[in-house]
């Protein structure tokens, strides 16, 4: 189990506003891992290679029932989590310090022995857009993002997650100042221990 501390970068953030590409980037810069995350829901057309492990819903609650996560949390019908295995397997390679788009919900179960910096992305409605059109979704794909973050359970969801977010980054800048930022921010906070 977890017998030294553990720092998890949560990067949460409104669609198309960068929490992936920053994970990456943080991650190809070295010393602070993405990992891997097991969810019940299907596979999407952009999701990345080794972004995710996708389960059914038997194998999901069996293994949260044997309490191999170490983070759950439920969107809309899904469920993801982080196992443990996946940060143990980090820390054979020396990694303690790691990076992934996470929002935590009220449905949310986490190791309180692991410390979560919570980073929130922020970039303007309008240059979301251009980067989700940008990305290749279809005019459709966004239009129905931006009535869902409308809603006004979701968008009280989403500013519940700014207003709890340790740091909130301006997303509006290169993508390599952004993951600079982040970076920053991951090694001082492991520099506090
Ligand atoms: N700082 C940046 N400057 C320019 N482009 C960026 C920047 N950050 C991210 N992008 C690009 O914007 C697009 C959206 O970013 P990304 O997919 O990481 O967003 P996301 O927050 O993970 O979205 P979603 O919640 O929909 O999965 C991608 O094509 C990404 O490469």
């Amino acid at each position: 189990m977890i017998e030294e501390l553990i720092l998890i970068l949560c990067v949460s953030g409104l669609t198309g506003s960068g929490k992936t590409a920053v994970s990456e980037g943080v991650s190809k810069l070295g010393g602070i891992q993405t990992v891997l995350k097991l969810t019940t829901r299907p596979k999407r057309a952009s999701d990345l290679d080794g972004e995710y492990c996708f389960v059914n819903s038997d194998i999901y609650n069996k293994m949260f029932q044997e309490k191999k996560f170490a983070l759950h949390t439920k969107y809309y019908d899904h469920a993801y989590a982080i196992p443990y295995s996946i940060l143990e397997e980090g820390k054979k390679k020396n990694i303690s310090r790691f990076i992934t788009p996470w929002a935590f919900g009220k449905d949310s179960v986490f190791d309180p022995r692991i410390r979560y910096v919570k980073i929130w992305l922020e970039l303007s409605q309008e240059e979301r857009v251009k980067r989700m059109l940008n990305r290749g979704d279809s005019k459709e794909y966004v239009a129905k993002r931006l009535e869902q973050e409308a809603l006004p359970e979701f968008s009280a969801y989403c500013q519940q997650q700014r207003q709890q977010s340790h740091f909130i980054v301006n997303s509006n800048a290169s993508l390599d100042e952004v993951v600079n930022k982040i970076r920053a921010i991951g090694l001082d906070c492991a520099n506090l221990h």
